[in-house]
């Protein structure tokens, strides 16, 4: 189960499961999801890599905002829910700032390890971070826009000190060890006065405290983020936030630009919402669905999307020890 226990070549240069997603695929795409559920749709539709999101898991566990009300070791259940309903998957989970200091942070990471994750990302925000205050304009919602929200890109974010999270970066990579994971380190560095060029200063500091890859948080264009990729070293990661300060990209055009994985955070939440909403509203007003089937899955589709029949296959290679012996 746990890919942690996993050892990675102590000669030669560290490879983890993640670093050869990237060399077979060149970019990997990795959708944010939040649950069993979702986590199963992943596997299903062949995602080789997903990203367990603080923000969706917020909102589908507590129901509540991404702004540091989730602990690590809610998280921590889980990313173990999630690894073990699409095992298939290699999951990136999102540690927040990893829950205080360089202890905090190894004991966070060493829990993460067991849940079968592949790796996980760490930020360098002011502990309770911050999230929703956001002026982003998402395409459906346009007219509402210049107030909704603008995730790890908002109003009144705050950093650590850059060595602080070098410290962290630096007791994550010792918490890991030889372990098959991989370490993402964030900063969040581009909303504050310090802008792009210490964001890039400190991915790189970050690289070379231990980090696998950086990730630069929302990068304000195109230029912003060919600027990324010239002046930081290693793997990179870019978020595509439908509605956030950084323009979308398909996998092929980030690749041009430099990155190695992509975060889709908040799709998959979004898409659940939206379903929800629209079938259930329906349901109030008519009390019934007979007139949306087509908006559900059928009993087939999803049992055959939880596993049902090989369950069920598995469970009958019991039965002939269940007859009593005559
Ligand atoms: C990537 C992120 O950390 C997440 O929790 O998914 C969030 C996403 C969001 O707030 O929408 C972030 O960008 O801070
Ligand atoms: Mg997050």
């Amino acid at each position: 189960m746990a890919n942690s226990t996993v050892s990675v070549a102590v000669n030669g240069p560290r490879k983890t499961r993640m670093h050869r997603l990237i060399e077979e695929e060149g970019i990997v795409l990795m959708p944010g999801i939040f649950d069993a559920l979702s986590a199963a749709v992943l596997q299903s539709l062949g995602f080789r890599a997903g990203f367990i999101s603080g923000y969706a898991v917020s909102a589908s566990r507590l129901g509540m905002p991404d702004i540091g009300l989730l602990t690590p070791p809610e998280m921590a259940d889980a990313a173990r829910a999630i690894c073990a309903a699409a095992p298939n998957v290699a999951f990136i989970v999102d540690a927040d700032t990893g829950g205080g200091n360089a202890l905090n942070v190894q004991r966070t990471v060493r829990d993460l390890m067991t849940t079968g994750a592949a790796g996980l990302f760490l930020e360098d925000q002011v502990w309770p971070k911050k999230c929703v205050v956001f002026y982003g304009i998402h395409p459906s919602h346009w007219h509402f826009s210049l107030f909704l929200w603008q995730p790890g890109h908002m109003q009144g974010k705050q950093v650590i000190p850059a060595h602080e999270h070098a410290a962290k970066i630096a007791a994550a990579r010792e918490a890991i060890g030889d372990s098959d994971f991989f370490l993402i380190a964030r900063t969040d560095a581009r909303a504050t006065a310090g802008g792009l060029s210490d964001a890039i200063a400190r991915a790189n500091l970050y690289m070379e405290a231990g980090a696998d890859a950086c990730f630069v948080e929302a990068p304000r264009s195109d230029d912003e983020m060919r600027e990324v990729c010239k002046r930081t070293n290693g793997f990179r990661a870019a978020n595509m936030l439908e509605g956030g300060y950084t323009p979308l990209h398909t996998p092929q055009e980030l690749k041009e630009l430099g990155f190695h994985l992509i975060v889709h955070s908040t799709t998959a939440v979004y898409a659940s919402a939206r379903a929800l909403i629209d079938v259930l509203k329906v349901m109030k007003e008519e009390g019934t669905s007979r007139d949306q089937l087509h908006k559900l899955t059928t009993f087939e589709e999803f049992n055959s999307l939880i596993g049902l029949k090989k369950l069920n296959e598995i469970g009958t290679r019991y039965d002939k020890f269940r007859v009593p012996p005559n």
